[in-house]
């Protein structure tokens, strides 16, 4: 089996939701390669908490099975989490099922969940070692369907402010140009991690050095190491780093320059307009190339990825590929 399932972008490309069916019942889940969970809102919330959201009701189901040994809680790097049960049901992503899938359903969310009224939970596309069920860990539902696909890969297609696709099982060639180029994965923290071997600031030279990242669809921004970061918005008047927003902001008239990372010696170009991350005030915009202190890598997310083809490839030996879209 193989297929394509639409994502469409919050406000300020902030996520990308994909409508999900969890036992017959549809859900807008936020698909992220930074973890491993598949998990819902569901009826065993409190009725405060669901308001606003679709939730998966396990007693309507007919194909749902209660896992009742099991239990998950899960802590995002924003600090945001969830916790609840888990049961086993059949997931269908687009034309691809699951007959027998983890569901973890929520009973408590964080306060940062309950505000985004279309995000009805994440679908986790790490790898499982990093799966947070205990004391039976769980496959992601990539992991449960990557043998029944024609290859075992899926590719992100992100789009700036319009919506976009995850393909499951092939690669769609009419959806980038050129090449694609690959960056070895190191799985060994559950992620989809490779390293970039350099940089550029617009027009600038090329600066090799490399820098440990990962590809997380499920992150905002771009997370960078300092010194790249200050490079960048060393080229924009105005920039400053603004302690009481928690990171660089810059004049929102600015004409920005393009970010270049270079991986898989290859070159891969944001454009400068999608680091105008969204407006703070009138004139001060929230720059979307931040610094990655404190996470221990670098983080291409959606700011970056809205700008390539990305394939996830879950061979034997796991590799991301970027091509331009
Ligand atoms: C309210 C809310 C908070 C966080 C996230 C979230 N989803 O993926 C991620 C990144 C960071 C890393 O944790 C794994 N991938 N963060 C989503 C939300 F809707």
């Amino acid at each position: 089996q193989q297929g394509e399932v639409s994502n469409t972008p919050e406000a300020h490309d902030q996520s990308y939701l994909c409508p999900v069916t969890v036992g017959g019942q549809t859900l807008n889940l936020d698909f992220d390669t930074g973890s491993a969970d598949l998990w819902v809102y569901s009826t065993l919330m409190p009725t405060s908490e669901q308001r606003g959201h679709s939730v998966y009701n396990p007693d309507s189901s007919s194909s749902s099975n209660a896992q009742s040994d099991n239990s998950w809680t899960i802590q995002y790097s924003d600090g945001s989490g969830a916790s609840g049960t888990v049961y086993a049901d059949k997931v269908v992503v687009g034309s691809v099922t699951a007959t027998s899938q983890a569901v973890e359903a929520a009973t408590s969310v964080s306060s940062a969940f309950i505000k985004e009224t279309h995000n009805d939970g994440l679908l986790g596309l790490a790898f499982s070692s990093i799966n947070t069920v205990q004391p039976t860990q769980q496959t992601t539902f990539f992991d449960t369907v990557k043998s029944t696909l024609a290859k075992p890969l899926f590719t992100a297609h992100l789009k700036k402010g319009a919506p976009g696709s995850y393909d499951f099982g092939y690669i769609d060639t009419s959806k980038y140009t050129g090449s694609i180029t690959y960056a070895h994965v190191d799985t060994s923290n559950g992620l989809w991690e490779f390293t970039a071997s350099g940089y550029a600031v617009g027009s600038g030279s090329t600066v090799a050095t490399p820098y440990d990242s990962i590809a997380d669809t499920g992150t905002s921004l771009l997370y960078l190491p300092t010194e790249i970061v200050a490079a960048y918005y060393g080229e924009v008047n105005g920039a400053m780093y603004d302690s009481s927003q928690g990171g660089y902001t810059v004049p929102c008239d600015s004409n920005l320059p393009d970010f270049v990372a270079i991986i898989g010696g290859s070159r891969h170009t944001v454009p400068g307009s999608y680091i105008n991350y969204a407006p703070i005030s009138e004139t001060s915009c929230f720059g979307g190339i931040q610094a990655n202190d404190g996470i221990g890598h670098s983080v291409f997310g959606d700011v970056f990825l809205k700008s390539q083809f990305v394939v996830f490839d879950g061979s034997n030996s796991p590799r991301v590929g970027f091509a331009k879209q």
